[in-house]
C-alpha cells in the first residue's frame, strides 16, 4: 500500500482523450497513494500494517475493486520487474 511511485503519470492520446472526455495530449496524474488509502475501499484499518488483508487475494482485499491496487502501474507500461520484485 506504500509504493515508491506515489503518483502515476500518463499523457492522453486520441483514444484515451475521447473515452474519458479529456483534451488530447493532456498530462494526468493518478494519485496511487491516495487510492491505496481510501477507507471506502480498504476499510477503516487502512493505516494499520496488516499483510493479512491480502490473505485471500487482491479482489477480497479491495472489495472487488481490484483496479484500486496498482503499486506496479497498469496497462502496457506496467512495471517490467513486477514478478521479479514479488519473488
Ligand atoms: C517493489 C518494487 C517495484 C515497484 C513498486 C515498481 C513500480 C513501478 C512502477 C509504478 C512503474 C511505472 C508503471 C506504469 O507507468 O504503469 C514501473 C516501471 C518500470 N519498472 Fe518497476 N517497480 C519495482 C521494481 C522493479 C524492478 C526490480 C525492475 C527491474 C528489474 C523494474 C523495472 C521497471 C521498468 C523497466 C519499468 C518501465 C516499464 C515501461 O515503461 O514500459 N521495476 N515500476
Amino acid at each position: 500500500l506504500y509504493p515508491p511511485v506515489i503518483l502515476l503519470g500518463r499523457k492522453t492520446y486520441d483514444y484515451g482523450a475521447r473515452r474519458y472526455h479529456l483534451p488530447e495530449r493532456c498530462y494526468t496524474r493518478l494519485p496511487v497513494i491516495f487510492i491505496h488509502h481510501d477507507h471506502e475501499i480498504w476499510g477503516q484499518d487502512v493505516h494499520e500494517f496488516n499483510p493479512e488483508r491480502f490473505a485471500n487475494g487482491i479482489c477480497k482485499a479491495t472489495k472487488n475493486n481490484q483496479m484500486a491496487f496498482f503499486p506496479f502501474g497498469w496497462g502496457p507500461r506496467i512495471c517490467l520487474g513486477q514478478n521479479f520484485a514479488n519473488v
